[in-house]
C-alpha cells in the first residue's frame, strides 16, 4: 500500500484522539477521568489534537519533499517543525502540556513514514530504518549540550540522563522505537480479531509500561525504582489474562486508584501507545 501525506498526517491526529478515549487508563487522562492530571480533560486533548493537524501535514510533506541522502537534514528540519508545534499546542490548551512527547516522538514518525512511501509500498521495519537513520547520534549531541546548563533550565528528561545516564524519548526513538515495534505492534497484530478495540489497547499500554523507562512516570515517583514497580505491575496484569479478564480490569482499577494517591503519571508510555496506534492505522490492523 502507498500512503499519501494527507492519510498519514490524519492517522497522526486519529492516534492521538484513540489514545485518550481508551478507558480505564491508570495515571492517565480517559473520557472518564483526569486521573492524576487534574489541569486536564479529555476535552484539553482533543483541542490539542486538533491543534496539531496543520503540523502533521507540514511533517508529512517535509518527509515526502525531501531529496537528500543525509537523512539527519531531514530529521533538523522536522524538529524545527516540532518546536513550532509545540507552540501551537501550548496556546490551544492554556498553557497545559497535553502533547510535547507526542510532538517529537509521532513527529518523527510522520516524517518517517512520508519519506519511506514516496518511493516504497508501505512496510513498518523499512519505516523503523528511516528512523534510526534520521536519529543517527542525536541522543549524544542533544545531551552534550546540556555541560553548563543551570540546574533550573533542565527537562525532567535531562535531570534524569545526568544523575542515571537514562536517555528517556531521545534514546527510545534513536533506537527506532524499538518498545513500539519489536513489542507493542507484535501485541496488537496477534489480538486482531480477539476482543474489543479498547481491550487490545488497554493490552498494549499494559505491555508498554512494563518495558518502557517512562521519565515521566520517574520524574513523578521521583525515584527511578518506580520502574521496577510498574513492571511488576504489568506482570501481574498479564499473570492474570489483561484487559479481556475480570481479575484484569480490577487490577487496573487498583493500579489506577494507586496511580492517583501516589500522583504517578504514565505519560510516557502514553506516548508509546499514540505511537503504536499510529503505525496499527499504517498496517491496517486497527
Ligand atoms: C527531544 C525533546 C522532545 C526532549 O524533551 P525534553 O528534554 O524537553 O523532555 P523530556 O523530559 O526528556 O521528555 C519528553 C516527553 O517524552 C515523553 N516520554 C517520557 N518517557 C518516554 C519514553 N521512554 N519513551 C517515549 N516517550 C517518553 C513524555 O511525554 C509525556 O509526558 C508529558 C508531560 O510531561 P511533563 O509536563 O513534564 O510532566 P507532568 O508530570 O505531567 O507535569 P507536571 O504537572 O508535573 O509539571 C506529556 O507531553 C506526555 O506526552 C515526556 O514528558 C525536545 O527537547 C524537543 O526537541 N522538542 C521540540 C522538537 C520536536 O518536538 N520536534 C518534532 C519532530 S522531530
Ligand atoms: N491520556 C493522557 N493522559 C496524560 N498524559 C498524556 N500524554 C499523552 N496522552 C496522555
Amino acid at each position: 500500500m502507498q500512503y499519501d501525506s494527507r492519510f498519514i498526517a490524519q492517522a497522526a491526529v486519529r492516534a492521538l484522539l484513540y489514545e485518550v478515549s481508551v478507558h480505564p487508563k491508570p495515571g492517565l487522562v480517559d473520557p472518564v477521568g483526569s486521573g492524576p492530571h487534574p489541569d486536564m480533560t479529555v476535552f484539553t486533548f482533543i483541542d490539542s489534537a486538533v491543534a496539531l493537524r496543520d503540523y502533521f501535514d507540514a511533517a508529512a510533506r517535509c518527509g515526502a519533499d525531501f531529496a537528500g541522502a543525509d537523512l539527519t537534514a531531514l530529521f533538523e528540519r522536522l524538529r524545527a517543525l516540532g518546536r513550532g508545534a509545540e507552540r501551537e499546542m501550548f496556546e490551544a490548551t492554556d498553557g497545559v502540556n497535553t502533547h510535547k512527547g507526542a510532538v517529537f516522538s509521532l513527529g518523527v514518525a510522520v516524517g518517517a513514514t512520508s519519506h519511506y512511501c514516496k518511493s516504497h509500498d508501505y512496510g513498518t521495519t523499512g519505516v523503523q530504518e528511516v528512523i534510526k537513520r534520521m536519529l543517527a547520534g542525536f541522543t549524544a549531541r542533544d545531551l552534550r549540550l546540556l555541560e553548563g546548563k543551570p540546574d533550573f533550565e533542565l527537562t525532567a528528561g535531562e535531570r534524569q540522563y545526568l544523575k542515571t545516564g537514562a536517555t528517556g524519548v531521545r534514546g527510545e526513538a534513536e533506537a527506532g522505537f524499538p518498545s513500539v515495534i519489536d513489542v507493542a505492534l507484535p501485541l496488537l497484530r496477534g489480538s486482531r480479531g480477539n476482543g474489543d478495540l479498547n481491550t487490545r489497547l488497554l493490552d498494549v499500554l499494559m505491555l508498554l509500561a512494563g518495558r518502557t523507562e517512562d521519565s515521566n512516570l520517574v520524574k513523578r515517583a521521583g525515584d527511578p525504582a518506580v520502574l521496577d514497580w510498574m513492571h511488576d505491575r504489568s506482570e501481574r496484569y498479564f499473570s492474570l489474562g489483561g484487559a479481556g479478564t475480570e481479575a484484569g480490569m480490577r487490577l487496573l482499577g487498583e493500579l489506577n486508584e494507586e496511580c492517583l494517591e501516589r500522583n504517578l503519571s504514565l505519560g510516557g508510555s502514553a506516548d508509546l501507545l499514540i505511537l503504536t496506534i499510529f503505525f496499527g492505522f499504517m498496517e491496517g490492523i486497527m
